[in-house]
């Protein structure tokens, strides 16, 4: 591989950006990639991989590199060229990387590899957190997958076509796919690209949603005809699948405290022809009092920590805080009490994360069902999904029932 100037100076200014002004990496990389219409899919592909592997190995690769936050952009490159040099890439001869001492990097880098917070990159609580929780064993296989890059799965949007249908029409936009044993409607694709671009993204044939976040709607068991709240919707993924599950019969009722995130659903929505949605800002407890014992099944999934989607999100492990985890939990089990009353008797709910954390997960359910408001409910039964076991994000989906 031969490194280009403009493309290592666009990482470098991203870099700068996420580590120093706090930016989201995927809202970076997105503006970095309109940069320049002249980049091919390939620059577009190096600009986007290396701003996330930089980001996902910053501590790994500011220790070998000897810099400390905040980086300044000499740091950067240095950072930088500790990556070149680890993935046996020639530097130019470029004055940012004169003096690189590579057979010193890869010494350091044989050294650190020994030790977990360095090698997998993670900041000291989060790892002391996680061996509480999970225990050294399944930590260190999880956090390793979690490190690794995630692959584009998208589910088909059974509203407008079929699995095949869309593997043949994404074919025929040059994108090749396979399916994926025990998971219906999803589709991985062989090469990364640029999926939005296609004809058939815009007719709304598919969504992208990691695998095993298509098993959350599917495990709440919805019928068409059905009245579902989805009370965590955001943007509205779990959503659009629910309505596509439900035929477009019956009634999705999809809130959230932040009304911007359901107008992103509206989109969506109008793209998928999906149009048993109802937006339903939560401004006040009335919304969730209007709907006491009214809803079939009900959706809660819920905010976390997010640490079992940091295949996509590699920057929440330097944004994410302790506080912000006990606040999060705190949270949980209060939407978990209040929601929970807008299930009719007999109706069954799903309490989702994408966290691998008991804390967050199993923990909660528990203190739920031990608690007044959870007495009338029962575990029906509950998944733990691990990246390291299942190839996709790390998830926890619980199927609660309340009593008739
Ligand atoms: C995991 S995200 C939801 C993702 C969404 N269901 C999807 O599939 O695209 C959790 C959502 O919960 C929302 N949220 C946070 N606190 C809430 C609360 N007290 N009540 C309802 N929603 C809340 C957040 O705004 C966020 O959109």
């Amino acid at each position: 591989m031969r490194l280009h100037k403009n493309l290592c100076f666009a990482v470098i200014d991203g870099l700068h950006i996420i580590f120093n002004e706090d930016e989201y990496a995927d809202k970076v990389v997105q503006a970095l990639l309109k940069r320049d219409k002249r980049w091919g899919s390939r620059d577009r592909g190096f600009i986007a991989e290396t701003v996330y592997e930089i980001v996902r190995f910053k501590r790994l690769y500011a220790e070998i590199a000897e810099v400390k936050e905040p980086f300044n952009r000499d740091n950067l490159w240095r950072m930088f060229a500790v990556w070149a040099t680890l993935r046996g890439i020639p530097l130019p001869k470029w004055k940012y990387f004169e003096d690189t001492p590579a057979r010193k990097i890869k010494g350091k880098f044989d050294e650190l590899l020994k030790i977990r917070k360095y090698r997998e990159s993670i900041p000291d609580w989060l790892d002391q957190l996680a061996v509480e929780e999970l225990g050294e064993t399944l930590w260190t296989k999880e956090i390793a997958a979690l490190n690794q890059q995630a692959d584009v799965i998208l589910r088909v949007n059974t509203l407008k076509t079929n699995i095949k249908d869309l593997q043949n029409r994404l074919q025929s936009e040059n994108i090749e796919t396979e399916t994926i044993n025990g998971y219906p409607m999803a589709l991985k694709l062989k090469e990364r690209a640029n999926v939005f671009q296609t004809e058939c993204f815009k007719d709304g044939w598919f969504e992208v949603q990691d695998a095993s976040s298509q098993l959350v709607a599917t495990m709440l068991d919805v019928k068409p005809g059905m009245k579902v709240v989805d009370a965590c919707a955001g943007a509205g993924g779990k959503s659009l699948h629910l309505a596509a599950l439900m035929e477009n019969k019956g009634q999705i009722i999809a809130m959230d405290i932040y009304a911007n995130k359901l107008k992103n659903l509206k989109v969506r929505a109008k793209r998928n022809g999906a149009f048993n949605i109802e937006l339903k800002e939560i401004d006040s407890t009335k919304p969730i009092k209007k709907l006491h014992d009214k809803a079939d099944r009900l959706l809660i999934d819920a905010p976390c920590s997010g640490l079992g989607i940091l295949r996509r999100n590699p920057d929440a492990k330097w944004k994410l805080q302790p506080e912000f985890i006990e606040n999060i939990k705190q949270t949980q089990q209060d939407i978990l009490q209040n929601y929970s009353k807008m299930l009719k008797p007999g109706g069954k709910m799903v309490y989702a994360t994408c966290s691998v954390l008991p804390s967050e997960n199993a923990q909660q359910v528990e203190r739920f069902l031990n608690s007044e408001n959870g007495s009338n409910f029962k575990l029906v039964e509950d998944k733990r999904i691990f990246a390291h076991e299942s190839g996709y994000d790390g998830f926890y989906i619980a199927v609660i029932e309340k009593n008739k």
